[in-house]
């Protein structure tokens, strides 16, 4: 029997529905394995398929192409070290979401996933049958316990395991980010191995779909709950970590620790790398925006040109009447610090034709939003004409802040297939773009060093520049007042009153509240954007579009 095990950990980024190229991921892996003299190569949960497939997950045609090709993958395998893939599996009608061992052109073993979890970005009970317990896999001499992701996260799947005589736990994981999730994640695995007194191994998948991002940063602990590995966050990596027989039982032999970035970090790189995968993903190498001189379009220029090149993002000033000289300034050095191309089209000729053409209609009324709106509106329109000329797809840039309370129009500044800051509140815009300023990492920001973002521009108040003189304080609270309350409301679930003992003003917070619930269906026509917290718009949260309840009480 052998006393060595030799685990591949393969913390790769799958792309939804595309079996092909995943199956060549899996194909190098179990290549790289194999010269690193591995018994077991290892790729995340559903990676077959990508992940999550949500309710294409569920179409049978797409369930059976994916099984053929588990099924053709392990008879084309059938020399070199076992690989392990996630994809689904069908017995009857019942659907699972499940991990198969392939070895020696065989199917050696299919585990089941028990615990299906179903909040947050999560809706498996919707689409998978949950397995039955299970005990370890026989695999070279070796009792492998596999918990698939949710499984590991309660104990019963785990004492299961050791109780069935499990020697090494591996866990295969699709994990999205969120802030602080790598300390929920240790927490979870801690937990299991001081239970079970087994060693672990935990890989995670990178990448982007759609809202979600996958952060990578796989590890492995040993029983008391050392660290004895840890992979980059949201880089690929393949790594092979030993596990060797020790007269107190199985351990895992130390190796790489990569260092984790603090929490602005890893937003930025959030924001960047799903910028980057839903061009990449959905076909599109080019972006542009509309450069306003003002904090949110500078965060989100400067995300996308490290996301996709400087060369391949344009920014565009489309000034007004109301459009101050600094912006013009500022927006023209920002486009430049970031080596983006900069466009200048004034709106003042499209605004007074629509103007004059709605005069007839208009007459007689005093002006006020509508009027305003028309800039946000021909900006959009502008913009809109410039992306399908060519082919370059529109970044929108609204915060979460903004996003929370409607403060945005709606097929105005709203306009655009993807918002980055859609879940980073203003008040950590202005953090994450002071960050952008002073750090720089050339492996995976593909925009210069330095102040890409004029200090100015953090400096100054922010303003919407719609009527003369406009600031966001002449209709918002101001935005750590605001930040607060939406934290309260939306992260804490908290209520009106909750906010008033916490110290905020009963009015605003009512107020705040009420701009919360009626924002519901701008946000229900918003673009996806990155999810960074357990409460982002969309799968986090999802609240009625017509709803009167408030919580101090209905007016
Ligand atoms: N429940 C509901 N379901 C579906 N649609 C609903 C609706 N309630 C209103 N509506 C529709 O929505 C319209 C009102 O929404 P909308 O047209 O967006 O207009 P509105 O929200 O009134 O105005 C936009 C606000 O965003 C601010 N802002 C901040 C920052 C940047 C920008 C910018 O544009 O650059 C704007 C601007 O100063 C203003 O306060 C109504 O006229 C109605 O058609
Ligand atoms: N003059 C402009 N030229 C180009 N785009 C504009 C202009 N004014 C507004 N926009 C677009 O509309 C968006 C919404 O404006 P908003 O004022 O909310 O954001 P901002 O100007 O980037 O930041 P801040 O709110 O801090 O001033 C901008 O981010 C930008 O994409
Ligand atoms: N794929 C899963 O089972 C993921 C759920 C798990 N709780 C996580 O977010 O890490």
């Amino acid at each position: 029997m052998m006393d060595r095990f030799r685990l591949t950990m393969a913390q790769l980024n799958p792309v939804v529905g595309d079996f092909a190229a995943n199956l060549d991921k899996a194909r190098a892996a179990h290549a790289a394995g194999r010269e690193a003299g591995a018994d077991l190569v290892t790729l995340p949960e559903m990676f077959l398929t990508g992940y999550q497939t949500v309710d294409l997950g569920r179409k049978p045609a797409f369930v059976a192409d994916a099984i053929e090709r588990v099924q053709a993958l392990a008879r084309e395998l059938a020399d070199g070290p076992a690989l392990g893939i996630g994809a689904p599996f069908l017995e009857g009608t019942d659907l699972y979401n499940a991990y198969w061992l392939l070895d020696g052109g065989e199917v050696l073993a299919v585990i089941k996933k028990q615990m299906l979890p179903n909040d947050s970005v999560f809706d498996e009970k919707r689409v998978y049958v949950p397995a039955a317990p299970q005990g370890p896999v026989s695999l070279r001499g070796w009792r492998v316990g596999i918990p698939i992701c949710e499984d590991s996260w309660h104990p019963g799947p785990v004492e299961t395991l050791e109780e069935t005589g499990a020697e090494f736990l591996f866990v295969p994981n699709g994990s999205p980010y969120h802030r602080a999730k790598h300390d929920r994640r240790m927490n979870h695995m801690v937990a299991r191995v001081v239970e079970s007194g087994l060693p672990l191994a935990y890989l995670n998948m990178v990448g982007g779909q759609d809202d979600q991002i996958f952060d990578g940063c796989s590890f492995a602990l040993n029983p008391h709950g050392q660290l004895a590995a840890l992979f980059p966050s949201f880089d690929e990596a393949i790594r092979t970590l030993e596990v060797e027989r020790t007269p107190d039982g199985a351990r895992i032999v130390p190796a790489e620790e990569t260092r984790l970035p603090d929490d602005t970090a890893l937003d930025y790189r959030a924001m960047v790398e799903s910028v980057r995968d839903y061009w990449a993903k959905t076909g599109f190498e080019k972006a542009l925006l509309g450069l306003s001189g003002g904090i949110d379009s500078a965060l989100t220029a400067a995300v996308a040109a490290d996301a996709l090149g400087p060369e391949n993002v344009r920014c565009v000033m489309l000034p007004s009447e109301y459009t101050s000289p600094h912006s013009l300034e500022d927006a023209e050095v920002c486009a430049k610090a970031l080596g983006c191309r900069y466009d200048y089209v004034p709106i003042d000729a499209p605004r007074e034709a629509v103007t004059q053409t709605l005069a007839p209609l208009f007459n007689g009324t005093s002006p006020g939003i509508a009027e305003e709106n028309i800039q946000s509106r021909l900006r959009g329109l502008l913009l809109m004409a410039l992306s399908n000329k060519y082919g370059e797809m529109l970044l929108t840039t609204g915060n979460k802040s903004e996003v929370a309370v409607g403060y945005a129009t709606i097929y105005g500044d709203m306009s655009g297939a993807y918002n980055p800051l859609k879940d980073l509140y203003k008040t950590r815009v202005f953090a994450t773009s002071a960050w952008r300023n002073a750090n720089h990492d050339p492996a995976w920001m593909r925009a210069p060093a330095g102040e890409v973002i004029p200090q100015r521009i953090i400096d100054k108040p922010p303003s919407a520049e719609l009527r003369p003189d406009q600031k966001d304080e002449d209709s918002l609270p101001p935005y750590d007042v605001l930040d607060g309350i939406l934290e309260m409301l939306i992260e804490g679930e908290r209520s009106v009153e909750d906010c008033v003992a916490a110290g905020y003003d009963r009015d605003i917070a009512a107020k705040v509240e009420h701009l919360l619930y009626i924002a519901e269906y701008k946000r229900f026509q918003s673009a996806p954007g990155t999810r960074l917290t357990t409460r982002a718009f969309w799968l986090d949260r999802r609240y009625p579009i017509v709803n009167r309840w408030r919580s101090a009480g209905n007016q």
